[in-house]
């Protein structure tokens, strides 16, 4: 596979406006078709490539401590990535223009002060998590309910012809200073959430009834 270029110097310029603008205004960011149809097949190409060598996912947690019968909490696998690992290199594409992106966010508020004022300086490798269907879910949470380091959570979803209303499977996010504003989206392909870790965004994954696929980076302080 031969080396891909950098990211497109304009482009992150004009996401960078997009995610500052967002997090400030709303805490939570939506973007629609971030990398692209060819970047997006590609990089699903390579995620069910590495599902498939199953040895990389650890299962999540399956089911909570009450016991027999408990809910499904999470019925996730995970697997950590670099990003550098052999044939992923559109997924690293992807971790690059991410980690572009947030050093511009943190770079223009340090100028105008709007961002949330985090020193980002260090993230998480990558988490593809694979919901396996058959219903699996993930409660509502807080991803950094106690002060961990974690900032930000971006979510990039790689999931074909994913359709809500068959498959589940939305996120819905609950912010804390929009009460009357609940976040519900598809985990469409090429579709980037990010919003703030903490307390302020507690949010669930809704029963999916088929294999969902997310690659999530947190940012960190
Ligand atoms: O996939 C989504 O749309 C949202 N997903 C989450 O909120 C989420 N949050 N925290 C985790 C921690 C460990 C493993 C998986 C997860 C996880 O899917
Ligand atoms: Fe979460």
């Amino acid at each position: 596979q031969l080396t891909i270029p950098p990211p497109d110097d304009s482009w992150l310029e004009q996401m960078k406006v997009q995610v500052v603008y967002d997090m400030n205004s709303f805490g939570v960011c939506v973007v629609d078709n971030f990398l692209g149809s060819d970047r997006s097949n590609e990089i699903y190409a390579e995620v069910v490539r590495l599902y498939r060598q199953r040895s990389l996912f650890q299962r999540g947690q399956v089911v909570n401590e009450a016991g027999s019968g408990g809910v499904m909490v999470r019925g996730d696998h995970i697997a950590w990535l670099e990003g550098t690992e052999p044939y992923c290199n559109n997924i690293r594409f992807l971790i690059r223009s991410l980690d572009s992106i947030v050093a511009r966010c943190v770079a223009h508020t340090n100028s105008a002060g709007e961002m949330g004022l985090y020193r980002i300086t260090q993230r998480t490798k990558a988490m593809l998590a694979c919901y396996p269907g058959g219903g699996s879910r993930y409660v509502k949470h807080v991803d950094n309910p106690n002060f961990d380091g974690r900032k930000i959570t971006c979510i990039y979803y790689v999931n074909k012809d994913w359709n809500g209303e068959r498959d589940g499977g939305l996120l819905r996010i609950f912010p804390e200073n929009h009460r009357n504003h609940v976040a519900s989206v598809e985990p469409i392909l090429d579709r980037l959430v990010m919003f703030w870790s903490d307390r302020r965004n507690p949010h669930e994954v809704l029963p999916a009834q088929k294999m969902r696929f997310a690659i999530t980076v947190w940012y960190l302080d």
